[in-house]
């Protein structure tokens, strides 16, 4: 029960529940992509719903959650390593398939970038929002993955990482920087099922501090099936 509730938590907050999405998670090298994805994965949320179980609910909970926080400070240990090699990762949370994929955003990944294109419900594309130097080249890519044929209609939720930082660019400085200003298609709930337009917004959070990207996936859900 503790599970299904957790499993559900999760997806709810991302708005996630009840949809089957296979989503690419894309970027430069050391923008946040394999954080995010195991912040996805092992993330622990909890909720005021739970105060009212049994004291063996409560027991079953803190073994739970401590097996989990040990399991993802042993994943958070080897995240910093830059990823090598593109890797596909698929996995269920709750009875809801989720499919992502992290691939090194170094000069050998990028080239196999679009071996995934095919049949993606969405990219979320992630940029360093405190490495202002590297935006040039961040901008370089996104633009080759919007100008891209087969992803004309995919949704692209762009996440501003590392807010938590100083001195990381602001979400004006960052649409700026990447030539988005005029061209995202708005936040909260926009309509745009008989559009050819591809919904397109960015949000900006700290992946490691779980800030900010749960609104913009749930931005995100209103677009997948
Ligand atoms: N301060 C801060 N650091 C973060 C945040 N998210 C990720 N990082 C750190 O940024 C570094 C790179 O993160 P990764 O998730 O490995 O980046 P990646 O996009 O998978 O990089 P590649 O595998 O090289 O493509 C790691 O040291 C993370 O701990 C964040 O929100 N804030
Ligand atoms: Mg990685």
């Amino acid at each position: 029960m503790f599970l299904v509730d957790w499993f559900y938590g999760i997806l709810e907050s991302l708005g996630l529940w009840h949809k089957d999405a296979r989503i690419c998670f894309l970027g430069l090298d050391n923008a946040g992509k394999t954080t995010l994805l195991h912040m996805l994965r092992f993330g622990v949320r909890t909720s005021s719903l739970y105060l009212h179980q049994s004291l063996v609910f409560w027991v079953s909970s803190f073994v739970l959650s401590i097996f989990i926080s040990i399991m993802f400070h042993l994943q958070s240990l080897k995240q910093s390593e830059p990823t090598q090699q593109p890797t596909s990762d698929d996995f269920s949370i709750g009875s809801v398939h989720f499919t992502a994929f992290d691939l090194g955003g170094h000069q050998t990944a990028r080239r196999v970038w679009k071996d995934y294109y095919a049949q993606l419900d969405a990219v979320v594309y992630v940029i360093d929002a405190h490495d202002k130097e590297r935006f040039a080249e961040s901008r370089r890519e996104l633009d080759s993955l919007l100008s891209e044929e087969s992803l004309a209609t995919v949704p692209f939720l762009i996440l501003g990482n590392k807010i938590d930082l100083p001195y990381s660019a602001s979400e004006e400085e960052l649409r700026a920087s990447l030539g988005l200003t005029n061209f995202t298609t708005g936040k909260g709930k926009v309509k745009m099922y008989h559009s050819n337009v591809r919904p397109m917004e960015v949000f900006m959070c700290s992946i490691a501090r779980k800030m900010g990207y749960g609104e913009g996936f749930k931005w995100l859900a209103q677009y997948i099936e």
